[in-house]
């Protein structure tokens, strides 16, 4: 990995993570009003989302309207066999939790039906970086890469869920660097719009 790659990361990660309770709320509750009348969102049934995390804009005003909207909300699981990738889990009000190897909380694996990601309508990613382009910058796990991977693979013949990106607006950056493996993301919501891509 370049030493830039690296650098930026390290900034970015510092950056969010120095965002106060408060703005941290604020961005939370603006994010969720910034999507909730989204055509793209109101359509789609099945959506993943995230735990937030290192300073990561919080998508859990998000997730409570999923559930009064009664749209079935999915959580990302480290998969137990496969090397970086990811399964989706239901996650409910009182779903039982455990913490996977980072200290993210995720649903238990149980008997529960596992949703395949091309099934999924709308995944609203975690970033680091991103550029307008679509470009994403991740936690340098390659998880959702590998895990969306045949978005680029079968382009054409499997569309998948729309990729939405979460950040803050200082996550943004001019124009990253992408790898072959990189999949594009759809849009990208902060708290300050949406950035629509290729929706
Ligand atoms: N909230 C959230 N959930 C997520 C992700 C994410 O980026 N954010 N992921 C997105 O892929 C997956 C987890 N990927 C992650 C990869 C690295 C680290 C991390 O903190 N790395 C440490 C080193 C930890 C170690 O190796 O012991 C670090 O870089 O400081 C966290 C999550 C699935 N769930
Ligand atoms: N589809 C793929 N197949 C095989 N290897 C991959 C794939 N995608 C990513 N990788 C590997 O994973 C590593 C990390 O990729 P990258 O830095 O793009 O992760 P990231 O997008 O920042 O992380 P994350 O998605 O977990 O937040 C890379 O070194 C790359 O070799």
């Amino acid at each position: 990995m370049p030493d830039s790659r690296r650098a930026l990361r390290q900034h970015l990660r510092r950056q969010r993570r120095a965002l106060s309770a408060s703005e941290q709320k604020r961005h939370a509750n603006r994010l969720c009003r910034n999507l909730k009348h989204q055509l793209w969102f109101r359509k789609a049934q099945n959506i993943a989302l995230y735990l937030p995390n290192d300073g990561e804009i919080s998508p859990e005003p998000l997730i409570h309207l999923c559930w009064q909207l009664g749209k079935s909300v999915y959580l990302p699981v480290l998969h137990p066999i496969h090397h970086n990738r990811l399964w989706f889990l239901p996650y409910r009000p009182g779903s039982p939790m455990r913490l996977n190897r980072y200290g993210i909380s995720e649903p238990k694996l149980q008997r529960t039906p596992r949703t395949p990601a091309w099934a999924l309508d709308l995944v609203f990613l975690p970033l680091v970086a991103f550029d307008i382009q679509g470009g994403r910058l991740g936690m340098g796990g390659g998880y959702y890469d590998r895990t969306f991977g045949f978005k680029l693979q079968y382009k054409g013949i499997i569309r998948g869920p729309k990729l939405i990106g979460l950040a803050h607006n200082l996550q943004k950056v001019d124009c990253l660097t992408t790898e072959s493996w990189d999949v594009p993301l759809t849009g990208i919501a902060t708290e300050e719009g949406v950035y629509r891509l290729s929706c």
